[in-house]
């Protein structure tokens, strides 16, 4: 059998006397995509903080391709991260292109100047960024084209695990629908796996193959996208279900000003 690429086994995590993550399981396969849905409150960021060795799990084991533990350099450039909010996790004085670099003199350092260049026009091309805006500042960059910068940046060292975390919350549904698409194909063109956290159903179809559904602290519900979406069986996904809003949907109540 494979080695999963990622592997949670009974994670745990207790702050104080709080259970935020309560004996929770999920595996990712190589080149896989894995939703991790539920309310605000229920755990994912959590597990998403573990998982790239940002919080230390309280009991349990996070398998990365087989390994309990890697150093910060091998894990960095094994599993990669993408927050909800790229203006507060870009560098605001720092150019598209710097900021790129920097990661790729981080992670390479043996690779010269021309090659590291190309590498930058390489990431602009794969996430739909017009190599004229390396030279842009963030403020210059609209929400998704922050974005799309930092996914590139998160994607500059090939890692083998992007781990999303509400990736698409801040953005306008037109825009959250470019990203999707992006990192559609972005999975497509490198291989890279998504452990893909978020709140809204709504976004998961498009994206992952798999999903585990959390409700405090704990896995509700767990398979393919596709049966969990269409046939429910634990009443907390079925509350999320009936809650995301289908096409065609058209608020029956309008909200009130007054
Ligand atoms: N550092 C911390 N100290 C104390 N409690 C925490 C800490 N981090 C998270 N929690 C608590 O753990 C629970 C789970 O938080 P977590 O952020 O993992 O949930 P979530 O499902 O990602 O929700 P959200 O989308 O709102 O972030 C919450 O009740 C939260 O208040």
């Amino acid at each position: 059998m494979n080695t999963p690429l990622l592997e949670v086994r009974d994670l745990r995590k207790q702050f104080k006397d709080f259970v935020a993550v309560d004996g929770v399981s999920f595996t990712v396969p190589a080149g896989g995509s894995l939703a991790v849905v539920g309310e605000s409150g229920s755990g994912k960021t959590t597990c998403a903080r573990i998982v790239t060795g940002l919080e230390k799990a309280t009991s349990g084991t996070v398998l990365l391709d087989g390994a309990a533990t890697l150093d910060r350099r091998r894990r960095a450039s094994f599993v990669q991260m993408v927050f909800q909010d790229p203006y507060l996790s870009l560098d605001r004085r720092q150019t598209v292109s710097d900021c790129l670099g920097e990661v790729l003199a981080h992670h390479d350092r043996e690779m010269d100047r021309r090659s590291r260049a190309a590498r930058i026009d390489e990431l602009l091309d794969l996430v739909g960024l017009d190599r004229k805006l390396g030279e842009s500042l963030p403020r210059h960059l609209s929400g998704g084209q922050r974005q799309r910068v930092a996914i590139a940046r998160a994607l500059a060292p090939n890692p083998k695990l992007l781990v999303l975390d509400e990736a698409v919350a801040a953005l306008d549904v037109s825009i959250q629908a470019q990203i999707l698409n992006l990192l559609v194909d972005a999975r497509a063109a490198t291989g890279v796996a998504y452990l893909f956290i978020t709140h809204d159903l709504s976004v998961v179809r498009h994206v992952c193959e798999d999903v585990v559904v959390m409700c405090r602290g704990k896995v509700v519900e767990s398979g393919l996208v596709a049966e969990v979406l269409e046939a429910p069986a634990a009443a907390y996904t079925q509350r999320l279900v009936a809650s995301v809003p289908r096409p065609g949907w058209v608020p029956s109540r309008a909200v009130s000003r007054g």
